[in-house]
């Protein structure tokens, strides 16, 4: 085999399955040098568990690995990968926020550094010439807490790309897996990450980038491998892949996207709030009619995010009064409890810890809200009400006694909508609701949400993601500051001019 020919990373036959669930089924995956290489697939389709083999968090049962031809024995051992080229930043990107810059960028690495004497004044300055090398604005003696997300996530990478530098790694650059790392990042400071990844594939460092977003494989990805149901469908050019193919490829069918279905007419509005006030939001006022729904957005800190969390209760506000169905509520004083009894429901973006209890089982976990309405509490009935909320919420899950924390996290926020949906709340709030989400499932949330309109309730969601808008949102409110500063409606909620109005008058 020629040098050119021998790919950077070669996994052949992986096998992995967890009880009776295959995760990865035969899998294969060729990354060559300076590629960006998509990794897709729909919740539980196999992509953590596959990137869990390369960390050595899991131990395969069958499989090979080759990095630059030569044989690497799995399972790799926990710390070892990056001995071999190899470096992750996983969606929450692993960064003390209470620590430096350069203390998060030296942290941990064991290879180059003695802890008890670093030599803080080289180290800096090493610092300062790595982030001038990447393009990067980042100041060593910088908090990272108080960097912003696209700054924050610029240093995961650069210091994931600083571990597996080629002249450690016998002259050869390494592979870099990025595990979903724009999620609520504006599309500007999408666009600065992608040119950090050019940057990086230009001088020969492979990358693996998983990601639910197919405008943004189709735009910074060389190639895409594709499973379903722990098996490799195929690998595609990107080039030479339409948006519809690589959809099919995912999904195993065709995704047609529904339109927004009408509002009911009606005199008063069902939802009414004014005067609400939090860490962000000042004196805001809006209102929902029955049947609608409203779409929050805004650039990060603009404070539509905190709208949902405010109402239902899970943050405290300082002043505000809703009026849900003509009843009179001081959001000032709402706690979950009461939003539940006022048939509230909430969807929070922070599933893993705010949305499921991840050691108590899926009957566990769907049936909580259900305990105190009268259900009594036998666990045949409760199991059967949670198989049947699995199936239509279509949950990929081995059996309902599993801990919730074995199901991937696609899944994980589709057991949370149907938890909270099946109480037929007559309000639901939601926030980011489809982060992490393959495109079938995000069709289905989107039912969903129609069936709770066309049942005569009222949703609002706060998310930045304007094209998820386009689809569902009656209307849109744009907020900057902690204000309400622009109202789209009808046929101007569309993702440009969404974009336009979140953008426009900000300095
Ligand atoms: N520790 C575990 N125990 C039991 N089952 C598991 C475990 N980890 C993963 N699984 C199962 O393996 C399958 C593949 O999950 P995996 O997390 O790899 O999917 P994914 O493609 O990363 O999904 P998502 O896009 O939702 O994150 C799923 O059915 C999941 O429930």
């Amino acid at each position: 085999m020629s040098q050119a020919a021998i790919p950077r990373l070669a996994l052949r036959g992986l096998t992995k399955t967890f009880g009776g669930v295959r995760a990865l089924d035969c899998a294969d995956l060729t990354v060559v040098p300076g590629e960006v290489h998509g990794l897709l697939g729909t919740n539980g389709s196999g992509k953590s568990t596959l990137i869990k083999v390369l960390s050595g968090f899991h131990a395969p049962d069958a499989g090979t690995l080759e990095i630059d031809g030569q044989p690497i024995p799995l399972p790799m051992p926990l710390g070892r990968s990056e001995a071999h080229g190899l470096a992750f930043v996983h969606q929450n990107l692993g960064l003390l926020p209470e620590a430096t810059v350069l203390e998060n960028l030296i942290a941990g690495d064991h290879e180059r550094l003695n802890p008890w004497r670093i030599n803080w004044r080289a180290e800096a300055e090493r610092a300062r010439k790595l982030f001038a090398e990447h393009h990067l604005e980042l100041l060593p003696q910088q908090r990272v807490g108080e960097l912003s997300p696209v700054k924050r996530a610029q240093l995961a990478i650069v210091r994931a790309a600083d571990r597996v530098q080629e002249h450690r790694h016998h002259g050869a650059p390494g592979v870099l897996v990025l595990d979903e790392p724009t999620p609520f990042l504006p599309q500007e400071d999408v666009r600065e990450l992608f040119a950090m990844i050019r940057r990086l594939t230009s001088r020969g460092v492979s990358i693996i980038f998983v990601s639910h977003d197919i405008d943004e494989v189709l735009e910074v990805t060389d190639r895409s491998t594709v499973l379903r149901d722990g098996k490799v469908i195929g690998t595609f050019e990107t080039a030479a892949t339409g948006r519809a193919d690589l959809v099919q490829a995912i999904v195993g069918r065709t995704v047609a996207v529904d339109r927004r279905v009408d509002v009911l007419p009606a005199a008063e509005p069902m939802v009414q709030v004014d005067g609400l006030s939090g860490a962000i939001l000042k004196d805001v006022a809006l209102s929902v009619q029955p049947g609608e729904i409203l779409g929050l957005t805004g650039l990060i800190g603009a404070g539509h995010d905190e709208v949902p969390m405010l109402i239902a209760g899970a943050h405290s506000a300082n002043a505000g009064k809703l009026v849900l169905n003509g009843q009179t509520y001081d959001i000032a004083g709402m706690r979950p409890g009461n939003a539940i009894a006022a048939r509230i429901a909430f969807i929070p973006a922070d599933r893993q810890r705010a949305g499921i209890a991840p050691d108590l089982s899926l009957t566990e976990n769907v049936t909580l809200p259900l305990l105190g309405r009268g259900l009594a509490l036998n666990h045949r009935k409760l199991r059967g009400i949670t198989m049947d909320l699995i199936r239509r919420f279509t949950v990929k899950a081995a059996s309902p006694d599993q801990p919730a924390s074995e199901l991937s996290g696609g899944n994980q926020q589709k057991l949370v909508l149907g938890k909270w949906l099946q109480l037929q709340p007559q309000l639901v709030l939601l926030d980011e609701p489809t982060q992490g989400i393959d495109v079938g499932a995000r069709q289905e949330i989107y039912d969903h949400l129609m069936s709770v309109c066309a049942a005569g309730g009222a949703v609002i969601c706060a998310t930045s993601e304007f094209e998820q808008l386009e689809i569902i949102a009656h209307r849109v409110l744009v907020f900057d500051r902690g204000r309400i500063k622009a109202e789209l409606k009808g046929p101007d909620v569309t993702k440009s001019g969404i974009a336009k109005a979140c953008y426009e008058t900000v300095e």
